[in-house]
């Protein structure tokens, strides 16, 4: 059975708080989602501003190639034909070929929020998508506060919905809108509606109760055949079923359903990534399928047996979605995870140069390393130990200062400056810069010691910095770990890291580390 999805990131994702679309943010992302297959692509409430109103003017110039767009709106204000609406005027100027249409469907909220009667709530679900088909648009119903409704009264409930079916809506949505509905209850009314409307029933959950994507499954199983929800799960209060999750659900692990015309689902942790990309939030690393976790291992006992069958701990292969499988080293590690590790580096099996590597992590993770984020670190730890690091530059000293000046300018902050003295092949580079705070100018002077003798280095930029305080076992006084996440121009990105009681040389421990690492990348290459 083919299920359609529904995309509703564009308007109800953009519901959720912190996130922000601009205009071409939501062009790329429509197309994104078109390519990807997806059946309708929900783009904005054109009647609420003008950025949605011009992203239909947008789309209408250069059409979507697959998916249906859809322009969303409420049912006729209270007391007034359609046609003289400014929401039913905005939608039809919109050209969206689908309409969607939200009216209330229990009555407690058209008692007591919308305050008209009865009869006048199905009067606007029914004059309103009479309207729209009547101009020739196809019309999708979102039924708001639907199983809240059916449960207060559930004739009521049923007359709205099949005003809208006989109104000649395509679809019935039945909403979660509140998203404090259970399973078992979204099943027993999506039979009840089924039997009720002539029309494919759907559904649109919210993840009130962290059963958004429960309640999506749950109503398909019971005869739903269209699903709506968010790229990320992002949407109002604790957002939507996470369209990812539930695309990923019925492709690869339900049986007898279908999604996006039977396509892969392969590209879903790309779709994913992109979306957080455009909406510049960070990825949810342990979201399910598509997060960096998904399918990371790190107990020692977990590895060891992913190592002899990768689906012993792992319930799809991670390629079905895209996403990659990955293994940490950490004090949890035994021997596996290292020799996992040291595969990947290319490095022999050797017994004993896994348990010194190992006994060195545990060592280290105790006094507050911590080499999941720090991939490069560990790498050049092996090559320490395994005795075949050899080092691009030595320190021989740095140094750095922070002045403030008083009463030359009250917009004139701190200034920074770093001296670097470093040894290279026998030759001394002596050099000074000033950055935005002490990290920055070592950056810099690091940066202009090196630049003859490694041009490459200008390709990798210093894109994320973390220092947190901790108080290890080992030692009393407190020492901070400082991680540094480094982005080559490739796209490929490293994470580095250093402990010391003294910032500034955690801080330049991971900074070595990470142009080590591009260096020695750059040597293989
Ligand atoms: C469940 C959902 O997610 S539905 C979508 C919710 N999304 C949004 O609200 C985002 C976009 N909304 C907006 O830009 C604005 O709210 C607008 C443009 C739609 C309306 O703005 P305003 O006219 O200033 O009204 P306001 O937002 O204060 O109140 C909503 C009005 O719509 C009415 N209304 C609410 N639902 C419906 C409905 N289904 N059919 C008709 N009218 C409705 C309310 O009664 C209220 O009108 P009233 O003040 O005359 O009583
Ligand atoms: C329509 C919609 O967004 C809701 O009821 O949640």
């Amino acid at each position: 059975m083919q299920i359609e999805i529904y995309d509703t990131t564009l308007r109800d994702g953009a519901q959720g708080e912190g996130v922000n679309f601009s205009l071409d943010d939501k062009v790329l992302i429509a197309r994104r989602l078109d390519e990807v297959g997806v059946d309708f692509v929900e783009g904005g409430y054109p009647l609420s501003n003008p950025k949605d109103a011009e992203f239909f003017q947008r789309i209408a110039a250069d059409p979507l190639k697959h998916s249906k767009l859809c322009a969303f709106g409420m049912t006729r204000r209270r007391g007034m034909k359609p046609a003289d609406d400014p929401g039913m005027k905005s939608l039809m100027d919109s050209q969206a070929p689908v309409v969607t249409i939200v009216g209330k469907t229990s009555d407690f909220h058209v008692a007591e929020v919308l305050r008209v009667s009865e009869q006048e709530n199905i009067d606007m679900i029914a004059e309103t998508i009479a309207y729209f088909v009547g101009e020739g648009r196809e019309v999708i119903y979102d039924a708001e506060h639907c199983f809240d409704g059916l449960k207060i009264n559930e004739a009521y409930a049923l007359q709205t919905l099949t005003a809208a079916a006989d109104a000649g809506a395509m679809r019935i949505v039945m909403c979660d809108t509140n998203g404090g509905t259970m399973p078992e209850e979204v099943a027993h009314y999506v039979k009840l509606v089924q039997e009720a409307v002539d029309k494919p029933v759907g559904i649109h959950t919210h993840n009130d109760c962290e059963l958004a994507i429960a309640n999506s499954l749950a109503a398909v199983d019971a005869g739903a055949t269209h699903v709506q929800g968010t790229i990320n799960g992002f949407g109002e209060r604790c957002g939507n079923a996470d369209l990812i999750s539930v695309m990923a659900n019925l492709g690869l692990k339900k049986k007898g359903y279908q999604v996006l015309g039977g396509k892969q689902t392969e590209h879903l942790t790309e779709l994913s990534r992109y979306v957080y990309e455009i909406a510049n939030m960070g990825y949810r690393i342990n979201q399910p399928f598509v997060g960096a976790s998904a399918f990371a291992h790190k107990g020692g006992m977990h590895v060891h047996a992913v190592n002899r069958v990768a689906h012993s701990y792992e319930h799809i292969p991670p390629e079905s979605v895209g996403n990659e499988r990955r293994v940490l080293v950490s004090e949890l590690s035994g021997r596996s995870n290292i020799l996992a590790m040291a595969t990947k580096l290319n490095l022999q099996e050797d017994k004993e140069l896994m348990d010194r590597i190992l006994h060195e992590v545990v060592e280290l993770e105790n006094q507050g390393y911590q080499f999941e984020a720090a991939e490069a670190s560990f790498a050049l730890l092996v090559q320490r130990i395994a005795g075949t690091f050899a080092p691009h530059f030595e320190l021989v000293k740095y140094h750095v200062s922070t002045e403030s000046r008083g009463g030359v300018s009250l917009n004139e902050g701190p200034v920074t400056e770093a001296t670097v003295k470093l040894s290279i092949d026998d030759e001394i580079e002596h050099r000074v810069a000033e950055g935005d705070g002490p990290i920055n100018a070592l950056d810099g002077a690091l940066r202009k010691a090196l630049k003859g003798r490694f041009p490459a280095l200008a390709q990798m930029q210093l894109v994320d910095y973390k220092v947190r305080v901790i108080n290890s076992e080992a030692a009393t006084a407190a020492s901070v770990r400082v991680i540094i996440e480094t982005r080559d121009s490739d796209g490929e990105t490293w994470g580095t890291v250093g402990v010391n009681e003294n910032v500034i040389q955690a801080s330049w421990d991971a900074l070595v580390d990470s142009f080590e690492y591009k260096l020695a990348k750059e040597g293989r290459a």
